[in-house]
């Protein structure tokens, strides 16, 4: 009987003892990285155990938006401060010359965007976005020649003629029942169609036909999912857990889907001997010279898979970014009647001058457009952040700091388009803020909506002339205004990763006639 007692004490005794000593090396592990800041002498935010501070982010009862305007407003003086995302240090840079520096100037140090994804678990993951080091400088170069000036003339075309079926389908609408348009599903339509044409020769007609596979697995892609969040908290605290498991980050069933399109689209094309001039093409042509010549060093070998991941990527990219942006314009536009006034004058007036050629010159003429869409970048830069990773141990130019190889940057580029500090009265819509004269006043480093220097978007100037393009023939043909289902002010705090409208966006378009 007492034999026993004392067997029933030890083994509870070594069991109390295996979890105190567990949960002593748990909180060890999981806090030994919080002592980096204040070792630094940099203002930081206290974090808590495990989560540091993103807590509420991680377990969802917060947006990314709202836990990152807390950070960035708690050292408003500060050009830089430390944040823990788990229990990764992470340095916001909040500085806009700065941050010019970092991006442009000395973008040798930091030519990686920092994101910690095991690029063999996933075809997907294999895009330039992800890509780091000699195998992003070989495949940008590879992919640049897509998006070059002459190329994007040949898409003109292209997205006119999706522009045209965007604005019968409002047509078509309208005269049913209602003047009433959910614009996130109809621009969602719109930018797919658009893509899959430009880069990819597929004909979707998504916006007569209704919703397609493309642009439900497109959406899909971009979704921040609860297992997107735990395989990202995983990545911080226990990377090698990834790494055996081999946990997938993006949906399996998009991924396969894709890559069975892309792997088609580009056989054909080899098969039929189908030569294009665009972005399947200089695909191809990166095949050849990757990965059928392997032109390639060993440190930068490629295989089919890279040429799918980035396929997949530019689809993606090319219609969710696009879709939401041109959301929020219509928005800003209902809701700001002397803007929509202006910008519609000045879309007839550059018809007029150029006998409706929608060519380059007209685009370049669309100076007020132009304008417009810089301030809704402004208001909404749907990336919310740009990442940087320092590749070599970087001095600050003033040498007051010293930045270590491997440190992750947090480049704030939402907070800083809303700082009042750089752009007074931040939720105000006025596109004269990007008039010559006031930009000419502000420092480099306040906009970077598409990001800046070697590393910026590649597909910004198709970005802008695609919007360009479809902002004239919908203002020509309607002029959109705000009715009792449109929400004002707008939640942009949607589930996808890129920030734009929550609920359904929906305007009254009325008709009106061109003169
Ligand atoms: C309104 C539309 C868009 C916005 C606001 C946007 C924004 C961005 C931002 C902020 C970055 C990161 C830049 C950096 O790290 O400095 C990026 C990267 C990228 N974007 Fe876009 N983008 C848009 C449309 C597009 C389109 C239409 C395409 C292609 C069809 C595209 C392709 C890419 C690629 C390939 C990268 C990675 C570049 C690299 O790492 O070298 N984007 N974009």
């Amino acid at each position: 009987m007492i034999s026993s007692l004392i067997d029933c004490l030890v083994n509870n005794v070594t069991c109390l003892s295996l979890i105190a000593i567990f949960t002593g090396l748990f909180y060890y592990y999981s806090t030994s990285t919080y002592g980096k800041w204040r070792k630094l002498n940099l203002p930081y935010v206290p974090p808590v155990p495990l989560f540091g501070n993103t807590f509420r982010m991680m377990t969802r009862l917060e947006h990314p938006m709202d836990t990152f305007d807390k950070i960035y407003n708690h050292f408003p003086d500060s050009k830089l401060c430390g944040f823990y995302q788990m229990r990764e240090p992470m340095l916001l840079v909040r500085d806009p010359e700065l941050i010019n520096t970092i991006l442009v100037k000395d973008f040798s140090y930091f030519t990686d965007h920092g994101i910690d994804i095991d690029t063999s678990t996933s075809t997907l993951a294999k895009n330039l976005f992800f890509a780091t080091g000699q195998k992003w400088r070989t495949m940008r170069q590879k992919l640049s020649p897509g998006f070059t000036s002459g190329k994007l003339k040949d898409a003109y075309c292209q997205i006119n003629e999706c522009s045209d079926e965007m604005v019968s389908s409002i047509v078509e609408t309208i005269g049913k029942d209602t003047d009433r348009i959910e614009l996130k599903e109809i621009t969602g339509r719109f930018s797919t169609d658009v893509i899959a044409t430009c880069a990819f020769g597929l004909k979707l007609d998504t916006i007569k036909n209704g919703d397609s596979e493309f642009r439900r697995y497109a959406k899909l892609l971009f979704q921040t999912t609860t297992k997107q969040m735990i395989v990202m908290a995983l990545s911080t605290i226990c990377p090698w857990l990834i790494k055996i498991l081999r946990i997938q980050l993006f949906s399996l069933e998009a991924t396969n889907f894709f890559s069975k399109v892309f792997v088609d689209v580009i056989k054909y094309r080899e098969d039929h001997k189908v030569v294009r001039n665009d972005i399947t093409q200089t695909l191809i042509q990166a095949r050849k010279e990757l990965v059928l010549q392997e032109i390639s060093t060993t440190e930068d070998k490629f295989s089919d898979d890279d040429i799918i991941g980035n396929a997949v990527f530019l689809f993606s990219a090319g219609s969710e970014t696009i879709s939401s942006l041109l959301s929020l314009c219509l928005y800003e536009l209902a809701l700001n009647k002397e803007i929509q006034d202006k910008l519609r004058e000045e879309i007839y007036s550059m018809k007029a001058k150029h006998d409706g050629n929608f060519n380059n010159d007209y685009l370049v003429d669309l100076r007020y457009t132009n304008m417009v869409l810089e301030e809704t970048g402004r208001k909404y830069s749907i990336g919310l952040s740009i990442g940087r990773v320092a590749t070599k141990t970087y001095t600050l130019p003033d040498e007051s700091f010293v930045i270590e190889k491997g440190q992750k940057l947090f480049i704030p580029m939402f907070n800083i388009h809303r700082d009042p500090k750089y752009y007074p009265d931040p939720l105000r819509f006025d596109p004269e803020r990007f008039s010559m004269e006031q930009k000419s006043q502000r420092p480099n480093g306040t906009y970077i909506p598409f990001g800046e220097g070697p590393r910026q978007c590649l597909g910004k100037r198709f970005a802008e002339a695609e919007m360009k393009l479809v902002l004239s023939k919908v203002l020509s043909k309607f002029e959109v205004l705000p009715c009792e289902q449109t929400e004002i002010p707008l939640d942009i705090r949607s589930g996808s990763g890129l920030l734009s409208p929550k609920n359904e966006l929906v305007l009254k378009f009325r008709p009106i006639i061109e003169h």
